[in-house]
């Protein structure tokens, strides 16, 4: 466990007051600017009674939240709290046992993911959503090369040009620190943090509105943790993307997210903005969960 959960997270955007109209942009009809305000008032994503049951044990009881755009969610808690359960629950890899799960499409139309066809969900990954697995060896192709990994969803999205793919793949990998020399490398070849990275790229190059996260640092050294962190946080700045991101590392709720949720044996027990909750967290179970990490 590292012990930096301390550390400020300097990017952290307002996220009180949100949905509060931004005014008419110069240029803009007043139905643009109507949609505009709309749309910054209505969550990305909400999650109701979500709970998932794996027969007679909880997974996950009863989460109900709300996502903003550009708003980073970090769901923490200890080993077998239901991080991953919720998570998957909510990307839609997982059907909950009751609830509901509502997402605001980049059209502005809203849907209810477990009522859209396996279709429309699996081109909703493709298009809005990334998903950076803790392994990623579950998110990346092995034997694909590193710029084929890139390229390959630029055409699962529809681009056909073979030169702007490459030219798009060259500038992912740049973004993520991998040498342009080793874009026909096979991630196989590829060190950890350097599998992450690939794999981070891989999702983000499609443009996603919203990106989960399992465990995105889980497994890697803590100086290859701290620099993936780092580039994790300015790219999701830089790009305005939504995220939820789950760890049961303080550390990295403290430096990516805007607010945090805290779990225990399936519940949340504590919801609030992250520096809040790690400054004066209000539940017992919190209070030691943030003790112990600063102790360590
Ligand atoms: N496929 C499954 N079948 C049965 N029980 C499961 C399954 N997956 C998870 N569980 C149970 O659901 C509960 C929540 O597990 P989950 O993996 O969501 O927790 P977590 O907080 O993500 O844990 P970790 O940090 O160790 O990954 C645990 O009691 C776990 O044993």
């Amino acid at each position: 466990m590292t012990t930096h959960a301390s550390t400020a997270a300097p990017h952290r955007q307002p996220v009180e007051g949100r949905g509060k109209a931004a005014g008419r942009v110069p240029g803009q009809t007043h139905d643009e600017a109507s949609a505009a305000i709309a749309a910054d008032e209505t969550p990305l994503l909400t999650a109701h009674a979500v709970s998932k049951f794996y027969g007679p044990r909880i997974g996950c009881r009863d989460v109900s939240f709300e996502l903003w755009p550009g708003e980073v969610l970090a769901v923490v808690g200890e080993s077998g709290s239901g991080k991953t359960t919720l998570l998957n629950c909510i990307s839609t890899r997982l059907m909950p046992t009751t609830g509901s799960v509502t997402y605001r499409l980049a059209d502005g139309g809203s849907r209810e993911l477990y009522r859209m066809s396996e279709a429309e969900r699996r081109m909703l990954m493709r298009t809005e959503w990334g998903f950076v697995h803790q392994n990623p060896a579950d998110g990346l192709r092995m034997t694909v090369s590193a710029g084929g990994n890139v390229g390959e969803r630029l055409m699962a999205t529809g681009a056909r040009h073979y030169g702007n793919i490459r030219a798009a793949a060259t500038d992912w990998l740049e973004r993520v620190e991998i040498a342009e020399d080793r874009i026909d490398d096979q991630p196989r070849a590829f060190s950890g943090g350097m599998r992450q990275r690939l794999q981070i790229a891989r999702n983000l190059v499609t443009g996603p509105r919203l990106i989960f996260m399992d465990e995105p640092t889980g497994g890697l050294d803590v100086s290859v943790q701290a620099r993936l962190l780092d580039l994790l946080r300015g790219l999701v700045t830089d790009l305005g993307l939504a995220a939820i991101v789950v760890t049961h590392d303080l550390a990295v709720a403290r430096l990516l997210s805007h607010r945090m949720m805290v779990m225990k044996d399936g519940h949340v027990i504590e919801t609030g903005l992250t520096d809040r909750v790690l400054d004066d967290p209000r539940e017992a179970y919190t209070q030691l969960l943030v003790s112990s990490i600063l102790q360590a």
